[in-house]
């Protein structure tokens, strides 16, 4: 079988990361989360309280471990969940619209996808980061759906949330990451639409797995 990368865009909770993971598990493939690298990066902007970009790229050494799953390792320190919490999911989309933080993640992005084999989930993988990947998801779903998906998801983390309020936050998220000027958020030309509206985990990964099948060949 022919080794490709799959790209997975979309905004904040379609299901990008889920699916991303069991797509790359099916194929033996890895998976990269590339808003966990942004929301790394967020925290150490917590930290700092410094707007010098500049210099907070420099001292930071961000190590992500492909293993089963994904572990985002920040100066030495395990932060995998950390980097979920509400202040840092509030303050990642203005870090992220920073043209040094883009520069030097979307650099080591393109080296962990240099192989091939890899499946990205992110904002601006089809468009910027992997141009030429294989194959191109832009994964959709209502905001209502999307605010409950949250709403479990957190519970499970232990993280304090309420629907309403998630229901904003995924909203405001998407229109900054979307009006960003910098690689913002957009279904990239060659990018196959999922809306996975009313699917399950399953579905959604069959009709992957069977595009991804048929770009192998
Ligand atoms: N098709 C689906 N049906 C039901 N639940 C789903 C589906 N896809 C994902 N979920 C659930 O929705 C939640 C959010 O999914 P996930 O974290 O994968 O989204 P995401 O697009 O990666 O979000 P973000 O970009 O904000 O990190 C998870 O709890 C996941 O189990
Ligand atoms: N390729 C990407 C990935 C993420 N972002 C920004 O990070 C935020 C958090 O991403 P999650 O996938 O963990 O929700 C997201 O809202 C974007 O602001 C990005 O810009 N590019």
């Amino acid at each position: 079988m022919k080794k490709i990368n799959i790209a997975i865009d979309g905004p904040a909770a379609a299901g990008k990361s889920t699916i991303a993971k069991l797509v790359a598990q099916q194929f033996n493939m890895i998976y990269v989360d590339t808003g966990a690298m942004y929301r790394a990066i967020t925290l150490y902007y917590i930290e700092q309280e410094s707007e010098d970009f500049d210099r907070l790229v420099k001292e930071i050494d961000l190590k992500i471990v492909l293993d089963n799953g994904q572990r985002v390792i920040l100066n030495g320190k395990d932060v995998s969940e950390r980097i979920r919490e509400n202040d840092v999911t509030e303050k990642v989309s203005y870090v992220a619209s920073k043209e040094s933080v883009r520069t030097f993640l979307v650099e080591q992005q393109q080296k962990l996808a240099d192989e091939k084999n890899v499946v990205m989930d992110g904002r601006d993988i089809g468009t910027t980061v992997l141009p030429d990947a294989e194959l191109k998801i832009y994964m959709i779903a209502s905001v209502e759906e999307r605010a409950v998906r949250r709403l479990k998801d957190n519970e499970l983390r232990g993280i304090e949330s309420d629907l309403e309020f998630l229901k904003v936050d995924i909203e405001r998220r998407d229109q900054y990451d979307m009006n960003r000027d910098i690689s913002p958020l957009v279904k990239a030309e060659d990018a196959i639409s999922i809306d996975t509206t009313g699917l399950t985990i399953e579905e959604v990964t069959n009709q992957i797995t069977e595009l991804a099948k048929d770009k192998m060949v």
